[in-house]
């Protein structure tokens, strides 16, 4: 694996830039990555544009971490920030959990305003929990008239405000495509923005003491090397030599990490938040698959049956319009899998109606790891119509 080391010098955040289609989100991650490239070439690396929807990097580097497409440093901190839409492995991924992020920029167009997907993306923020957004309010370069960017601002406030995102949620007037051509007015308002994600973003807490866990989001073979699977770390600490067990979907599988690496650098201990790569000894490549988790021995078990407390999304919640009744079969989300499943009601009840939260036993066609309090989505037809948490293993 890489030769580089990874210097864990700043606190490590996961990012992504959301928002309505067109807006500009790829051109504001291009731009994020120009300005802080300028300014530090030495730390940072400008990644064009069309580097990022396809991002070479991963391919030239021989290993992908798959979602988080470009890594930048500032003065305080190590992002990783994906390019959200459109990669719907990293939407499942948010709806279960599994992404993390621990903050959105927003990007709106100044042109247009909210959109559909603008609050679409807001609702999802919400309803996954991403704990903080900051709105780039971009193509501010193409409006003239201040008091229509200020009516702008007002309706992202409204709509911000309507899902439950603070007062305070700030908002930057930026040019991303200007600032990408390197006019200096709007290099300075790219910088407004990444002060602010720094600044308003704070660093969240993570569970590096309690036992490894990382979901397996991809898995690679590196010629002469072995098996690499990779993922967001989503608890514990895990070093070079360590034991660690394949648990999920099939039988348990008992190895060694023998080596660690994220962007293409390799770490000596990788921790929760990481995105990281994880070589493991002596696993062919059909041995191990995404919707597996790697996780620090006994910590966890794989299971088909169990209970929940289950809320039923309301029609406005973007759920289903009719009840579901005993026997409803639709694809339970963990993490970065999905697996068929059938849902028995308790005693008594017959039907469970959009908005109502009810007690259910869950069997799962295939096995996944899990414990009790691990979140989980219904998805049925391509929409989420329930979201679950596990109280009783069976
Ligand atoms: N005037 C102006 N145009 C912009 C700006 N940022 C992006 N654009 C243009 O808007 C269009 C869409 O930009 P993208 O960055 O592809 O938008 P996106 O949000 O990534 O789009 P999807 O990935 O398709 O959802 C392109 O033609 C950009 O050149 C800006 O700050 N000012
Ligand atoms: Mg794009």
């Amino acid at each position: 694996m890489a030769k580089t080391q990874y210097l864990r010098t700043k606190p490590h955040l996961n990012i992504g830039t959301m928002g309505h289609v067109d807006h500009g989100k790829t051109t504001l991650t291009a731009a994020i990555t120009k300005v802080l490239a300028e300014a530090d070439p030495v730390t940072n690396r400008f990644v064009a544009f069309d580097g990022i929807d396809r991002a070479p990097e991963e391919i030239v580097r021989g290993i992908t971490i798959n979602i988080a497409h470009v890594e930048y440093e500032t003065a305080t901190r190590h992002y990783a920030h994906v390019d959200m839409p459109g990669h719907a492995d990293y939407v499942k991924n948010m709806i279960t959990g599994a992404a993390q992020v621990d903050g959105a920029i927003l990007v709106v167009s100044a042109l247009d305003g909210a959109m559909p997907q603008t609050r679409e993306h807001v609702l999802l923020a919400r309803r996954v929990g991403v704990p903080h957004l900051v709105v780039a309010l971009n193509k501010a370069d193409a409006v003239d008239d201040p008091e229509l960017l200020d009516l702008v601002e007002l309706e992202i406030a409204d709509l911000l405000a309507e899902y439950g995102f603070p007062a305070d949620t700030p908002v930057v007037r930026v040019s991303a495509l200007k600032a990408l051509e390197g006019d200096p007015r709007w290099t300075a308002s790219i910088v407004e923005l990444l002060d602010t994600v720094d600044r308003y973003v704070p660093v969240p807490p993570r569970a590096v003491d309690e036992p490894f866990l990382m979901p397996i989001e991809n898995v690679l073979t590196i010629s002469g090397r072995g098996t690499v699977v990779t993922g967001a770390i989503e608890r514990g600490t895990l070093r070079v030599g360590e034991q660690v067990e394949v648990v999920g979907l099939g039988d348990t599988l008992t190895t060694v990490a023998t080596g660690l690496e994220t962007f293409g650098k390799s770490l000596p201990s990788a921790q929760a938040g990481d995105n990281a790569a994880i070589l493991l000894r002596g696993v062919k490549r059909d041995q191990v698959q995404r919707g597996q988790v790697v996780a620090a021995p006994g910590s966890v078990t794989p299971h088909r049956r169990f209970t929940a407390r289950l809320h039923a999304l309301s029609a406005d919640e973007g759920g289903r319009h009719t009840p579901f009744v005993a026997n409803y079969r639709p694809q339970f989300y963990f993490r970065t899998t999905d697996v068929a499943g059938s849902i028995e009601l308790g005693d008594g009840v017959d039907m469970v109606m959009p908005g109502d939260t009810v007690d259910v036993t869950v069997e799962l066609a295939r096995p996944v790891a899990m414990h009790v309090g691990l979140g989980f989505a219904v998805r049925e037809g391509g929409r989420t119509v329930a979201a679950g948490t596990i109280t009783e293993l069976r």
